[in-house]
């Protein structure tokens, strides 16, 4: 089975995109509310927009972040360490593209240097980046692992996301406790099964 590479920087990055401004942005809360059958101008609810404008500003800062500065310093100086390199329980609260819905659950995100590593919350800091913009969480996993394979070139990259998805617990088929988990495998983790299997085992605990 042949694998797409993946761009490491896919969405968020389209500068031709024009951002409304802060006002129509509350502006289309209260539009909102209203459709929701609510009265914008009740007093529980006039500082609503603007409580919600900033909830989405930090939900969805991974826009104006930048990976290829969070990866651009690296160690040279690791006296040979050539093995596993394994963060995990990293905290995921990223929302779905197709709900805007969040999805919340952990990453666990491996790699094997090559001659070169990462500061390790800088692993933490690029998988919040991308978690931190509409997608789904097969392309949230393919971020991830684009972005390390092409900043460090390792000898290969492991990232596993378990996460539970909003847009199918509170709503829809309102199945509850259904975890999703996605898996990316490139260079070693990809060829070499007993790799891929510790990785797992390492990730599971
Ligand atoms: N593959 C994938 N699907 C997702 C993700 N997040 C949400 N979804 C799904 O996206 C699908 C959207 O389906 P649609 O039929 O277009 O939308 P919908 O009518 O709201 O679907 P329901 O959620 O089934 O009510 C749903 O099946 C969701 O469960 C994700 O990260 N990956
Ligand atoms: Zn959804």
């Amino acid at each position: 089975m042949s694998v797409t590479p993946v761009k490491p920087v896919l969405v968020g990055d389209n500068d031709e995109v024009q951002r409304p401004s802060r006002e129509q942005a509350l502006e289309a809360v209260r539009t909102l509310l209203a459709w929701a059958g609510d009265d914008p101008d009740r007093p529980g609810l006039v500082d609503t927009p603007k409580r919600v404008v900033d909830a989405y500003g930090e939900w969805f800062d991974g826009y104006d972040a930048d990976v290829e500065k969070e990866l651009s310093r690296t160690f040279e100086d690791v006296q040979g360490y050539d093995d596993m390199v394994l963060l995990r329980d990293i905290e995921v609260e990223s929302h779905c593209e197709h709900h805007m819905a969040p999805f919340l659950g952990k990453a666990f995100v491996a790699y094997i240097p090559n001659e070169k590593v990462v500061g390790i919350s800088k692993l933490a800091r690029v998988v919040e980046i991308f978690a931190r913009r509409l997608q789904t969480q097969e392309v949230l996993t393919n971020q991830i692992a684009a972005a390390i394979e092409s900043h460090l070139q390792p000898q290969g990259v492991a990232i596993l996301i378990d996460a539970e998805h909003q847009c199918m617990t509170t709503r829809g088929v309102h199945h509850r406790h259904v975890s999703t988990i996605t898996t990316r495998f490139t260079g070693a983790f990809k060829s070499d099964a007993a790799l891929k299997d510790r990785f797992l085992k390492l990730a599971k605990g």
